[in-house]
């Protein structure tokens, strides 16, 4: 990456100008840097004439909101390759990409401003009736096909290779896995949920020992490729169809790590709604409506998953009586546990969500904070005795029953 520079908006008009067969000769090229994320530039460029445009995604050599810590660019060569997987496994569901430059470490893709970052979405409380089936199609295909169920033993081995992304996972392993449980310096604390850390959540030995048990499965559980920050905020939605970006911490890693990472945000969604001025009605509706979506996204991944494996899994692993029940049961245990701790990350940890973050008030927030670190807490304690989704669902409506009560 000799010729490494970080663009400015007349730069980057220049570098698309000179890739071929995106803009035409007399376009009239205007840009904004729109980027919005914790690490990377996004430049918009519209061609004024034709209402064309394009994003340039371009990896910063240190984290965007914290300038004196150093990440490496090549994590864009991990997004690229994830996302060429991606795309062709799941007929699309990703941004095209135009061009990848290694050197300057960035992506040309298609501009997806016509549709909307999830996460704004269920902010403003819209509903997505077919996303559950959509994103279960993306979490199905490239879990399955990805995983030692369906590759060659070799080629697995050397995928694995190819996506050890050991910066990019350390993030997560400190920021999701290890800072939250304690007062570590890197975290962003509300004032008024102090209190419940300091006297409860810091406490609970038991929560930090299986956190801690979850992160060691992500450390060292190689099972699939995974998205690796598959929050609502890494979709772009709208009532025809989803793309799934920001895939910059690919690796080989556990599969509920995704699934979880969905999951645990619609949480953070639905814990939100304890802070905001909404009426019981909308409220209860709102929170049905995402237990529902959680409901239907982990029963159709089951059924898609079971399909593919009774129809392309290697024939040793099909022979094998009961293992497919026992692997899906695990699955499930894993992804509630790992969403568990997304959920909480959130509350206390670096990087927190605008669901919670947009709740003004910081008592009212504290609370919807408290609520949703309720829910992680379950999340992982109670993950091993869980047999269905069902079960996990019976266990938020509690937990919202007590809070309400
Ligand atoms: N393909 C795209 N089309 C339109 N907007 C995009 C696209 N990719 C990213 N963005 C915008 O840029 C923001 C940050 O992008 P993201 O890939 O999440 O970067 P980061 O890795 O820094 O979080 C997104 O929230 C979205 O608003
Ligand atoms: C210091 S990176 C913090 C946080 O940012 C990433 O999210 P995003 O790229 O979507 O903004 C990822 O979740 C990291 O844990």
């Amino acid at each position: 990456m000799g010729n490494y520079k970080p663009l400015t908006k007349r730069e980057a008009i220049e570098y698309v100008k000179q890739v071929q067969g995106i803009f035409s000769d007399n376009a009239d090229l205007e840009c904004e840097e729109i980027g919005d994320g914790n690490l990377n530039l996004v430049f918009h460029i519209c061609d004024k004439n034709s209402d064309q445009s394009i994003i340039i995604k371009q990896a910063l050599d240190h984290v965007r909101i914290v300038e004196s810590w150093p990440l490496t660019k090549e994590r864009v060569r991990f997004e690229y390759k994830a996302m060429d997987i991606q795309d062709k496994l799941t007929n699309g569901m990703v941004p095209k990409v135009y061009k990848f430059d290694e050197e300057l470490a960035l992506i040309v893709m298609e501009d997806l401003s016509d549709m909307t970052v999830m996460r704004k979405g269920l902010i403003a409380g819209e509903k997505y009736p077919h996303f559950a089936d959509q994103i279960s199609t993306f979490l199905s295909k490239t879990i399955f096909y990805t995983s030692d169920l369906y590759l060659d033993p070799k080629e697995k081995k050397e995928k694995v290779k190819e996506f050890i992304n050991p910066e990019l996972c350390k993030i997560t392993e400190d920021l999701v896995f290890t800072d939250p449980y304690y007062d570590a310096e890197t975290n962003n604390i509300n004032p008024e949920l102090r209190p419940y850390l300091e006297n409860e959540f810091w406490k609970k030995n038991e929560l930090r020992k299986e956190v801690t048990i979850l992160k060691e499965k992500f450390m060292t559980k190689a099972q699939s490729l995974i998205h690796g920050d598959l929050h609502t905020g890494s979709i772009f939605i709208n009532q025809e169809a989803i793309k799934v970006f920001d895939a910059e911490f690919a690796f080989y890693g556990p599969s509920g790590f995704d699934i979880g990472a969905v999951i645990g945000n619609l949480i953070l969604n639905y814990a939100s709604w304890t802070g905001k001025k909404v009426s019981r009605e909308f409220k209860n509706d709102y929170r049905n409506y995402l237990l529902e979506t959680i409901k239907n996204i982990w029963n159709e991944f089951e059924m898609k998953f079971r399909s593919f494996w009774d129809k392309d899994a290697h024939e040793v692993i099909k022979a094998v009586d009961g293992y497919q029940d026992a692997y899906l049961t695990q699955l499930l245990q894993d992804s509630i546990g790992m969403g568990g701790c997304k959920t909480m990350r959130r509350c206390i940890g670096l990087a927190h969500v605008e669901d919670l973050d947009g709740i003004e008030d910081l008592k009212k927030r504290a609370e919807a904070q408290i609520f949703a670190l309720k829910i992680g807490e379950a999340m992982v304690i109670r993950r091993k005795k869980l047999n269905s989704i069902e079960d996990f669902i019976k266990i938020v409506q509690k937990i919202t029953n007590q809070e309400d009560a």
